[in-house]
């Protein structure tokens, strides 16, 4: 039998990610007690209805009360606001975490909240989904993904136990900086988002000027854009906020390599367009040989 690697997790935020921690934690026994807060009585409502955890009740005392794990799950733009309210409830010898997809902001938001002798350890799992709420978790979400770790203050054993506990859900584990990380995911997550916000509404736009319909004969890779451009209003706006500078420098570098593509179109360059196109087929199929294709995240789901 394996043995919990936390006493009491407390997840502070219980819509997607929250959620599937949850029913994860508890699937995998990686904890022995859950607890859940939510400013939002009705998902803690629905999170009662469904059972994913211990107690939740709503309040903030006994939540985290000898919680040795506390993770916060919500948007990136309240979460500084959210560590200072829980901060006076954290136990000595605990770790907080968080799962925001930005890192720098997130440390600089939190880390002044944090109480002497607790463990401040973010974390970003790379699985999600656009479905968000209590009702779009499932416990296989983390499964064969990575989760980065970038340990702010930290002692003892504090990183490998929070490290132990994501491969307990399923999860694949690196280390790395703030800085690494932001610009890092501003390539691979943020601009894609950003430019599937942009190809939908420009679609969008072009069906009401033109009149006509545009999005109805649309192929599957404009729905799979679609798919990314339904992602969550708040969570996505504040990514961008709050990722500004690594967001703009990369969609510097975009713009750039756009216009070379848009050049090659003018000239009539075959080979130059030829060329890139053979370059991204093989970056893709390096992925798919590797396992990590992340385009249909959508084993496990019920929905
Ligand atoms: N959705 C995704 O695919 C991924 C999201 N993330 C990150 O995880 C975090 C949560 O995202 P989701 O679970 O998708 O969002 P969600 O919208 O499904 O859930 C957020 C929850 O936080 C609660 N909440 C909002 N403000 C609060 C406050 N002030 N105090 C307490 N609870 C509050 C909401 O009521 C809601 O239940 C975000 O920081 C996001 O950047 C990380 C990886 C993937
Ligand atoms: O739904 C998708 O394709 C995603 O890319 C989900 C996602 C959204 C935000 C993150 O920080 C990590 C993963």
């Amino acid at each position: 039998m394996t043995e919990p690697l936390f006493k009491k997790l407390c997840l502070i935020g219980l819509g997607l990610i929250g959620s599937s921690i949850a029913r994860a934690a508890r699937a995998s026994r990686a904890v022995q007690e859950i607890s859940a807060l939510d400013a939002s009585p009705q998902v803690l409502a629905r999170v009662r209805e469904l059972g994913i955890a211990d107690d939740a009740g709503g309040d903030m005392e006994r939540a985290l009360k000898g919680a040795d794990l506390v993770i916060l799950c919500v948007p990136v733009g309240v979460i500084g606001a959210v560590a200072k309210t829980v901060a006076p409830y954290l136990e000595t010898g605990a770790v907080l975490s968080d799962v925001g997809s930005v890192k720098g902001s997130v440390v600089a938001q939190i880390a002044p909240h944090v109480p002497h002798g607790v463990h401040f350890i973010p974390a970003h799992p790379l699985a999600g989904t656009e479905y968000s709420g209590p009702d779009a978790g499932f416990a296989t979400l983390f499964q064969n993904r990575w989760c980065i770790l970038t340990p702010a203050r930290a002692g003892g054993d504090a990183v490998e136990a929070t490290a132990e506990f994501w491969k307990r859900l399923g999860a694949k584990v690196e280390t790395m900086t703030t800085e690494h990380h932001d610009l890092a995911l501003a390539v691979t997550s943020h601009l894609p988002h950003l430019i599937a916000f942009n190809i939908v509404g420009t679609a969008a736009h072009l069906e009401q000027v033109t009149q006509s319909e545009v999005i109805k004969f649309s192929a599957s890779g404009f729905r799979d854009f679609t798919r990314i451009a339904a992602s969550d209003p708040t969570m996505w706006r504040d990514i961008f906020l709050n990722n500004r500078e690594a967001v703009l420098e990369m969609l510097s570098r975009f713009n750039a390599d756009l216009d070379a593509l848009r050049s090659m179109i003018e000239k009539g360059d075959g080979q130059g367009l030829f060329d890139l196109f053979t370059r991204t087929r093989a970056i893709r199929r390096g992925i798919v040989e590797q396992g990590q294709d992340t385009a249909a995240p959508d084993f496990g789901r019920t929905h």
